[in-house]
């Protein structure tokens, strides 16, 4: 696992943004053979989403031969609502660069069988071989994609029922009513995600401290499912100072001191 410990949460997603667009530039993907990124929704992932969106504006990375899979959507609202993670998607990143319409995958929460639609989505997955690049955000209790506390570590892609702390945090993206959130989603299982050949998580803001002292300190464990990145051979953390309030100075200084030795080495 890889620590990297930034001031602010502007940082973390110009770092973010820098880290995916050099991978997909150093990929070289063509359409035979395309980048296959997956991606988050939620509130921490949006400073990358408008660096990315700039970066593609200065002619510095391109989305033509990017094939996306969003980790996760909402069960019970129409696919236009403006808090489906469909909309959001949209809104917020594939509006504003060159995608293509048909390497865009997101999970269909309005189906009338949602196994059917988890078992396409792992099927479509497996069709391009694995995920090049999994980027995702934590919930406030450590839940990677939809995987709340008590998830499987071996969890696939299927339906979740969203805690009540989770549906509490989203309530902002829903006029401040939790009655609003919807009570389940479906979502990529840990497991999906340990798959991806490599996987960056942003974490930013105090109310994080604690989700990644787990990650990072904490034992492997189901009840909070983003420390599963620690079996996982290439995972990376890139968080702002407020979040790293819970780990301790000794942990931070030494990430610290290994990221300046990666610099020194570029
Ligand atoms: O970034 P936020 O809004 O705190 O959300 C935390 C995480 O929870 C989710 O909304 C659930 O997948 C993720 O999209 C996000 O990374």
């Amino acid at each position: 696992m890889r620590l990297i410990p930034l001031n602010e949460a502007k940082d973390v997603g110009l770092w973010s943004a820098r880290y995916i667009a050099d991978r997909i530039n150093k990929f070289k993907p063509t359409a035979e053979r395309p980048f296959v990124l997956g991606l988050p929704t939620g509130g921490t992932p949006l400073a990358t989403y408008k660096r990315l969106i700039e970066l593609y504006q200065a002619g510095e990375v391109s989305f033509k031969h990017v094939v996306t899979f969003n980790m996760d959507e909402y069960i019970g609202i129409p696919a236009d609502h403006p808090e489906s993670y469909h909309s959001f998607m949209f809104n917020n990143f594939f509006n504003h660069v060159d995608i293509k319409k048909e390497n865009i995958n997101l999970l269909n929460g309005n189906t009338e069988d949602h196994d059917a639609e988890c078992l396409r989505y792992e099927e479509k997955i497996k069709s391009y071989g694995k995920i090049n690049l999994f980027m995702g955000g934590v919930g406030n209790d450590g839940h990677i994609a939809f995987n709340e506390p008590a998830s499987s570590l071996a969890s696939r892609t299927r339906i979740k029922t969203l805690t009540e702390d989770t549906r509490i945090a989203n309530s902002r993206f829903f006029d401040g009513d939790i009655n609003q959130v919807p009570k389940y989603a479906l979502t990529i299982g840990v497991g999906t995600l340990l798959d991806s050949a490599e996987i960056l998580v942003l974490v930013t803001g105090h109310n994080k401290a604690l989700a990644l002292q787990a990650a990072v300190e904490g034992s492997v464990n189901h009840l909070w499912t983003v420390s599963a990145l620690q079996l996982h051979p290439k995972s990376l953390l890139v968080c702002d100072e407020p979040s790293t309030q819970e780990l301790k100075v000794k942990t931070v200084k030494y990430f610290r001191e290994l990221e300046a030795e990666n610099i020194k080495h570029l």
